[in-house]
C-alpha cells in the first residue's frame, strides 16, 4: 500500500504583476483525507485551485499528484490524472436536463462521432444506455427522487439539488481528488446541512476519494474536515485539525485582527 501523500505542493508561488497571490506555499494531502483550505478573502485559496487544475501557470514551485509532477499540466491532463472541481458559482446549463449536465463531466461517454452513431444505431444505443445507467446510479446515491427526473431541466430544481448535480458531474469520471470551491454558497442553513451529509456519504462510500474544500462557513469546515490548512496573504500560517487552527493566535489575528 502506498503511504506517500496523494498531493504535494512545494514552495508553490503565483504572482500577478505586483500581487503575490501565493507565496512559497507548501502542503500535502493524504489519501482519503478531507482537507479544508481556509483563509480570509484574497488569501490565495482559489488561486491554489487554479494552479492545481492548470488554469494558471505557477510562477515557481512544484505540484506532485500521486508521485507524478503535474506543475503547469493542462486542464485536460489534470482531469485525466483524476482531479476534478466544482466552482463557487454554478456552472450548470440550466436549460439542459440532469442527465445532459452530468454527462458533460464524463468525456469517456461516447466512443464514436456523430456519423458513426447515426449508422451504427445499435452500438450507439448500448453505449447510451450504459452511460445513462451510470449517471442515474450516481444521482440515486444522493437523491432517489432526482434519479426519476433525469430528463428534466436543471433550471427547475432548488439550489441543493443543483449542487448535488454539480457534485455528480464531478464524480461521474470516478476521480481520485475532488476540489469543492465554496459548496455552501447561496444555500440555506438546512440545505448546507444536507450537503455536508452528502459529502461525508461520498467519502464513506470509499473508492479512495480525497477532497479539498474551500469554504467560508466555519461550521462546515469544523464538521467535515480531517485537517485544515490556513492561508493569509498567500502564505500558509497554520496546518492542523480544526480545533488546533481555530485556537491558533496567528489564525485568529488573520481572521479577526485580534492580537
Ligand atoms: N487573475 C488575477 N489577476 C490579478 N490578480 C489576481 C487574479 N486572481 C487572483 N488575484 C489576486 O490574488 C490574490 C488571491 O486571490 P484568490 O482569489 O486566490 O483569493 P481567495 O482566498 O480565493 O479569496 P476569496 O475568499 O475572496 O475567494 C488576491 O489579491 C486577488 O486579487
Amino acid at each position: 500500500m502506498t503511504t506517500s501523500p496523494l498531493l504535494e505542493f512545494t514552495d508553490l508561488t503565483k504572482r500577478f504583476g505586483g500581487v503575490t497571490a501565493l507565496d512559497a506555499f507548501s502542503m500535502h494531502l493524504d489519501r482519503g483525507e478531507i482537507l479544508g483550505l481556509i483563509g480570509p478573502n484574497g488569501s490565495g485559496k482559489t488561486t491554489s485551485f487554479n494552479l492545481l487544475t492548470g488554469i494558471y501557470p505557477a510562477t515557481a514551485g512544484t505540484i506532485r499528484f500521486d508521485g507524478q509532477e503535474i506543475t503547469n499540466a493542462s486542464p485536460r491532463q489534470v482531469y485525466e490524472a483524476g482531479i476534478v472541481r466544482t466552482f463557487q458559482r454554478s456552472r450548470l446549463c440550466l436549460e439542459l436536463s440532469i442527465y445532459d449536465n452530468i454527462m458533460i463531466g464524463d468525456t469517456s461517454r461516447l466512443s464514436q462521432g456523430l456519423w458513426a452513431n447515426l449508422v451504427k444505431r445499435n452500438s450507439f444505443r448500448a453505449e447510451f444506455d450504459a452511460s445513462f445507467q451510470k449517471a442515474r446510479d450516481l444521482v440515486a446515491t444522493f437523491s432517489g427522487h432526482l434519479a426519476d427526473r433525469m430528463f428534466e431541466p436543471v433550471g427547475t430544481l432548488p439550489m441543493i439539488e443543483r449542487r448535488r448535480i454539480e457534485i455528480c458531474r464531478a464524480l461521474v469520471s470516478a476521480p481520485r481528488l475532488l476540489l469543492l470551491d465554496e459548496p455552501s454558497a447561496g444555500m440555506t442553513h438546512d440545505e448546507t446541512d444536507q450537503l455536508m451529509r452528502d459529502i461525508l456519504d461520498v467519502r464513506a462510500r470509499g473508492n479512495g476519494l480525497s477532497i479539498i474544500i474551500v469554504e467560508h462557513e466555519m461550521g462546515v469546515i469544523e464538521r467535515i474536515t480531517d485537517r485544515c490548512v490556513v492561508l493569509s496573504y498567500g502564505r500558509k500560517i497554520a496546518d492542523g485539525t480544526y480545533a488546533e487552527v481555530a485556537s491558533d493566535a496567528e489564525v485568529q489575528n488573520a481572521y479577526l485582527g485580534v492580537d
